[in-house]
């Protein structure tokens, strides 16, 4: 099927959930396959038809009638896996239908302005920038590398190492003084960039957006990559999982102010309590792209 018409589809009549790991919904009632989830009244309203895609992947119900569903019938422990798995594709298939159409109507307020992510390490800058560029048609740019391309190439623990942070400091604020001039970018900052006052000024000429993340989410994450290109949360001695939650639980004391300086504010907390989700590890990146794009959307909007 042709991505445009299956993206008016999802936009216009199906209801998904789709920003969650395919297995772990919550624990509301639900007719799911693969990270989709109907909901039910809904269904019962719109007289959709649930189709068992074993037997036809993509019906329409009745001629020019644009209701499908990619589900099958029954309870989900009934499902046969090949349903699932076919399920799973066109979730994530929907998943970027919609962060893509959403994507389009933010870009069209944002008239180019640059968007820069703020929020401690670990938070997902790099990770959901990426997707958040890819959607809106921007750049992606991640201010530490632009950062070690402008020093000639050393790594920012070496800069920290050899120059101290002061230096790297001051080329940061340089960085984003330039990045800041250049339209269409999403702009993954350092955890550390909120501190100087004009970086602000420098971020403000586009939207910024802080993710907000659990410092235990961050130190899990952190620990799991390992502390060694975060100068500020390496030790020699000591598990990483507890360096890197010490030295985040003291920055954020902090930074906590500054970072409430963003236009928009993206608590992965409430978001995954508003998607019914018991754990934020389950919230995927796409899920949290599309929020920042909500976020921007009512900023924007002046909401
Ligand atoms: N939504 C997410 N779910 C699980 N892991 C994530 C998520 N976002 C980021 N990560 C992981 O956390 C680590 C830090 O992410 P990163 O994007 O580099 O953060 P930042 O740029 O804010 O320092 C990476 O290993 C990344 O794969
Ligand atoms: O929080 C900080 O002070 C820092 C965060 C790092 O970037 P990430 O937030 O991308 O890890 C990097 O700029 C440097 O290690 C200092």
């Amino acid at each position: 099927m042709h991505s445009k018409s299956m993206e008016a589809m999802c936009g216009s009549t199906l209801q998904f959930f789709p920003w969650t790991g395919c297995d772990r919904i919550g624990g509301k009632p639900h007719a799911a396959v693969g990270g989709m989830m109907l909901n039910l009244s809904i269904r019962k309203k719109s007289g959709m038809n649930w189709i068992d895609l074993s037997k036809s992947a993509c019906t329409r119900t009745s001629p020019g009638q644009r209701k499908f569903l990619v589900l099958s019938h029954g309870r989900k422990d009934c499902l046969e896996s090949s349903t699932i798995e076919l399920g799973n594709l066109y979730a994530s298939f929907d998943k970027n239908c919609l962060l893509k159409r959403k994507a389009r109507e933010v870009a069209s307020c944002l008239n180019g302005r640059c968007i820069f992510l703020v929020g401690m390490m670990g938070s997902g800058k790099t990770t959901v920038g990426k997707v958040l560029a890819e959607a809106l048609g921007y750049s992606f740019v991640d201010s530490d590398c632009y950062v070690e391309q402008a020093i000639g190439g050393e790594s920012v623990a070496q800069i920290f190492n050899q120059y101290g942070e002061k230096f790297f400091r001051d080329n940061e604020s340089e960085a984003l003084q330039e990045l800041s001039l250049m339209p269409q970018q999403v702009v993954a900052t350092g955890g550390g960039a909120v501190v100087q006052p004009i970086n602000w000024h420098y971020m403000k000429q586009g939207v910024t957006v802080y993710l907000d993340v659990p410092l235990d989410t961050l130190a899990r994450r952190i620990a799991a990559v390992g502390t060694y290109s975060r100068p500020l949360l390496h030790f020699d001695s000591g598990d990483a999982y507890t360096a890197a939650f010490v030295g985040l639980f003291t920055l954020s004391k902090k930074r906590s102010d500054a970072y409430a300086n963003a236009d928009a504010r993206v608590s992965l907390y409430h978001l995954a309590a508003n998607l019914g989700l018991e754990d934020m590890c389950d919230l995927t990146p796409i899920a949290i792209a599309m929020e920042v794009l909500v976020q921007i959307g009512k900023h924007l909007k002046g909401k």
